[in-house]
């Protein structure tokens, strides 16, 4: 039997200034299996940032248990549990330890005790799979917020970490560099088990997704495939998710009047499905 990478069973946490009858997070129980890339998504200030830095031992709960591959998260195996999780924050400013960006992405693999040679060659694949490859030699102070987003992909890239947690990543990325992270994503997990915990308000992140869930005041409120959580459509923006475009168009064409369909569709998808409208006719 498989056991799941990430389990977490009734966590409650509160920030140090908090009341002790207050919560941030409160209950909050799920598990993802090795290999799956969950999504999660809330509105703003729902606690999402939080539980991820509850999952790397950042912060510690006030109660419940969090386990990750297996290992209860405690001070004695914070180190360990660690080093099995890569994380990317929305503001990077702050991870950058490198003079530059190729010294920075090489950062974490000469703590790992990477030869030299292996250490060189990952450091390039990564930056030529985020699009970075030109600014190797650059101070990473000096670079776009878009820019950073990828060197930090980056060092997560290069690390292979066993688990990604991406909170909210690609958030200063054009729709364009969204879509190439994406992509680089879906490699990096098709050549290796990752599993990927992505915070999002990125309708096509949140897609990408095996499963969604969905936090709101601090409670896990929903859990389900994207399909069966976009099919909540305008409840989707009380989320923190915009509606996709293929669900907006639907929601348009039913108040015409027509039957559409109720299974989430994505954009080809509704195409198709209007071609053959338009055919039957
Ligand atoms: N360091 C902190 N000290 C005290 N309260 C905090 C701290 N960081 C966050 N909070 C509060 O905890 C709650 C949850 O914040 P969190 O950043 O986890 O939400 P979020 O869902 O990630 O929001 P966003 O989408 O805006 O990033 C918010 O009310 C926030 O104000």
């Amino acid at each position: 039997m498989v056991n799941p990478i990430i389990d977490v069973q009734h966590l409650d946490y509160r920030y140090p200034q908090q009341a002790a009858d207050q919560l941030t997070l409160h209950d909050i129980s799920f598990t993802v299996m090795p290999g799956e890339w969950v999504a999660i998504v809330g509105h703003n200030g729902s606690g999402k940032s939080t539980l991820a830095k509850n999952l790397n031992g950042l912060l510690a709960p006030a109660a419940g248990t969090i386990k990750i591959d297996g290992q209860v998260l405690s001070e004695d195996t914070v180190w360990d549990i660690r080093k099995e999780i890569g994380m990317v924050f929305q503001n990077p400013d702050n991870q950058f330890v490198g003079a530059t960006v190729e010294d920075d992405v090489a950062f974490s693999l000469e703590n790992q005790g990477i030869p030299r040679p292996e250490m060189l060659t990952r450091v390039k694949t990564a930056l030529t799979q985020v699009n970075m490859q030109d600014f190797a030699t650059r101070e990473p102070a000096r670079l776009s917020g878009g820019q950073k987003q990828r060197v930090a992909l980056a060092g997560m890239i290069a690390a292979r970490p066993q688990i990604l947690i991406l909170d909210e990543a690609t958030s200063m990325l054009d729709p364009r560099g969204r879509q190439e992270v994406l992509a680089t994503i879906r490699e990096m997990k098709a050549n290796s088990e990752l599993t990927v915990l992505s915070i999002t308000h990125d309708i096509d992140e949140a897609a990408s997704a095996n499963r969604v869930l969905v936090i709101n005041d601090g409670q896990l409120k929903e859990e389900g495939t994207p399909a069966e959580i976009f099919q909540h459509g305008e409840a989707l923006i009380k989320m923190g998710l915009d509606m996709p475009y293929a669900e907006r168009l639907k929601a348009a064409l039913k108040r015409q009047g027509l039957q559409v369909p109720t299974n989430y569709l994505t954009e080809k998808g509704m195409a198709d499905w209007l071609w053959q409208l338009r055919s039957n006719k």
